[in-house]
């Protein structure tokens, strides 16, 4: 799937180079384009990739602060600067275009719904956001924004990625360590994610195509990824078990929303040498996904890996009932009230009127 990224804000940044330069890294020639948006001048310095600064008359290259209200209107207002910007990227070829962001900041939290607003304006392929969301252990301010955030968001983009920063880090390591640990994850899994559908060698019936990562997203709402890999005999009968367990350990184990579980659609990648792929384990390994998910859409395919492991790689779209949502809403709901709001309604997730929406 031919995709371009923007990151938004210092996370959207490093998370946007750190997918560029797998993609790069791995020849899989999904990412046609990668740009950095961001109200702070230093955290542009500190990427690779090409860059553009918003905002400057308003708060001189010195970032937002942590107002994700401020974020909005100052993308807002950049808006037509980023999509000049951007006009000799998105070509025809580009199938989607991924904005990348921490929710709960203020560039990236404010700015990513805005500018999948005005994109969504111009563009007619799908406009996806990746949003990361903070950790259990940040600050009130964090929760709070990410909290706006996501729902702004989940009414803006076609579909929003969701990445807990809870989900895959090791806990022995400092925040900054954990953040590198992160990054390389999702760059990794969703990295693999754009390449479906890029492949060409060994192309046979059951290869994944891009249009199956489209049509598990397009239900909307808030989507999730899981990985993981086993290891895998030559012989692809002897292959069963080992693909029912990637499958397994890939969405009880390896997702970006842990618990989110309950999903609208699914999609199935098993990746690995063709030879060593069984159908029958395929089979069966999207059987469980459909049992375990309550979906009756599951799609799925292939993704001819040169490696002795083979991988199960799991998309889930419609995940915003899971218990993990509703948990993290109810935490930026208290955050919000702390920040002496009126008093929040926790039963009605979404549509609650406290946790309001950022424009
Ligand atoms: N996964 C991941 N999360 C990050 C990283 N850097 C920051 N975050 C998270 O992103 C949120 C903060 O967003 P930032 O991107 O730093 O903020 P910003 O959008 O630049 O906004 P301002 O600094 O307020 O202008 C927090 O929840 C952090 O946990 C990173 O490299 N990886």
């Amino acid at each position: 799937m031919k995709v371009v990224l923007i990151g938004v804000g210092q996370a959207g940044g490093k998370i946007t180079q750190a997918l560029a330069e797998h993609d790069y890294e791995m020849g899989f020639d999904a990412v046609q384009g990668a740009l950095a948006v961001n109200t702070a001048e230093a955290d542009l310095q500190a990427l690779d990739i090409d860059t553009q600064l918003i905002g400057r008359d308003r708060v001189k290259g010195h970032g937002v602060g942590g107002d994700n209200e401020l974020g909005a209107e100052i993308m807002r207002e950049g808006s037509t600067e980023v999509i000049d910007e951007l006009d000799g990227r998105i070509t025809s070829r580009a199938e989607g275009v991924v904005i990348v962001a921490g929710l709960g900041g203020g560039t990236g939290s404010g700015g990513a719904p805005m500018l999948a607003r005005e994109l969504k304006r111009i563009y007619d392929i799908p406009i996806y956001v990746l949003g990361v969301l903070p950790g259990r252990d940040e600050g009130a301010i964090y929760q709070a924004n990410a909290g706006r955030s996501l729902k702004t968001v989940a009414r803006e983009a076609n579909a929003t990625i969701l990445i807990d920063n809870d989900a895959w880090h090791d806990n022995e390591e400092s925040i900054q360590a954990g953040f590198e640990t992160i990054n390389q994850n999702i760059a990794q899994r969703v990295g693999l994610l754009f390449a479906s559908g890029e492949v060409v060698d060994g192309v046979g019936e059951s290869v994944v195509d891009s249009s199956e990562v489209i049509n598990t997203l397009r239900p909307g709402g808030i989507a999730s990824i899981g990985y993981a890999s086993a290891a895998a005999a030559e012989d692809s009968a002897d292959n069963v078990n080992n693909i029912i367990t990637a499958t397994r350990n890939a969405l009880l184990a390896g997702t970006s929303l842990p618990d989110a579980v309950e999903a609208d659609t699914a999609l199935l990648v098993v990746a690995g040498d063709p030879d060593r792929i069984s159908r029958k384990g395929v089979e069966r390994a999207r059987n469980w996904v459909e049992e375990e998910t309550g979906s009756l859409e599951v799609r799925g395919g292939d993704f001819p890996l040169d490696s002795e492991r083979l991988a199960a790689l799991v998309l889930l779209g419609g995940v915003e009932r899971s218990d993990r949502i509703d948990e993290f809403l109810q935490r930026a709901r208290e955050a919000h009230e702390r920040a002496s709001e009126p008093t929040p309604d926790p039963d009605d997730a979404f549509e609650n009127e406290q946790l309001d929406d950022l424009f």
